[in-house]
């Protein structure tokens, strides 16, 4: 696991957009997989910066996002559909029918489950996964307790996660229960993994992620276990985290 301590968020956001131009710059036919939350806002502005600035094309690109709110059409302006059309695809040239946000207002769950999976899976896989993290240690959806076999899945929200995204909603009570959300398993099969968190209130979530052993009751810990992940911290994210991981001698293994 590559670990890269940065000064803020405005230094992760640029640092971050930096490895997706990269990454489509050396395979333009690059398959990204995209978060949603405010953590990858930053990041999303700075590679439309740098996609205006230097004429990067993503018209060869796809995408797969992690998730999608049960329930919110995918034109309601909290879906995530929404949320990525605003903060990228309508400011690059990734063709429209190349983006995919899983149905969440779907009759049948879940043959769009199944349908998601196999989309990536014919797509060839994803390059790169985008991620941040919730407070509890969740990735995408995936609460503490999701397998590690998991895959793309409809989902309960813990209260704590529904409290934490109600500041995107009117009321506490029009943030939706469930989501659909690809797996742990999914998220681990793609080839490099990207994990931004920023801020103090997720120091506590690094640690966790970061110590100790893997387990499902802190999902993003199962992420030692892949081997390619990059994570990229602020100062105040990584304020938990004990000197032998800040020297690099922890997690083991990776
Ligand atoms: N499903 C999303 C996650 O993908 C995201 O990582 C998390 C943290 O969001 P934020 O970056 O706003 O703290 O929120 C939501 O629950």
């Amino acid at each position: 696991m590559k670990f890269v301590i940065v000064k803020d968020y405005a230094e992760l956001s640029r640092k971050a957009a930096e490895m997706l131009v990269s990454e489509v710059k050396a395979n333009p036919k690059s398959v990204f997989g995209l978060a949603t939350g405010g953590t990858p806002v930053g990041m999303y502005r700075e590679l439309i910066k740098l996609s205006q600035a230097q004429s990067i094309d993503f018209s060869q690109a796809s995408s797969f996002n992690l998730d999608e709110y049960v329930g919110l059409s995918s034109t309601h302006p909290q879906s995530y559909r929404s949320y990525m059309q605003e903060n990228l695809f309508n400011h690059i040239n990734i063709p429209a029918e190349k983006t995919q946000v899983p149905v969440g207002n779907t009759i049948d769950h879940l043959a769009e489950c199944a349908r998601y999976e196999e989309a990536i899976r014919l797509a060839g896989g994803i390059d790169i996964q985008v991620l941040g993290i919730g407070n509890n240690g969740h990735i995408g959806f995936n609460e503490p307790g999701s397998p590690a076999d998991s895959v793309t899945r409809v989902v309960q929200l813990t209260d704590s996660t529904i409290e934490a995204n109600a500041r995107y909603f009117d009321s506490v009570d029009q943030v939706p229960t469930q989501a659909v959300s690809m797996g742990i398993k999914t998220i681990l099969g793609a080839k490099k993994v990207l994990l931004l968190a920023s801020g103090e209130a997720k120091a506590e979530a690094v640690r966790l992620m970061l110590e100790g052993e893997p387990t499902a009751d802190v999902p993003a810990s199962l992420l030692q276990l892949h081997p390619n992940v990059t994570v990229i911290v602020d100062h105040e994210a990584a304020s938990k985290l004990t000197t032998s991981v800040l020297a690099g001698t922890k997690p083991s293994g990776s």
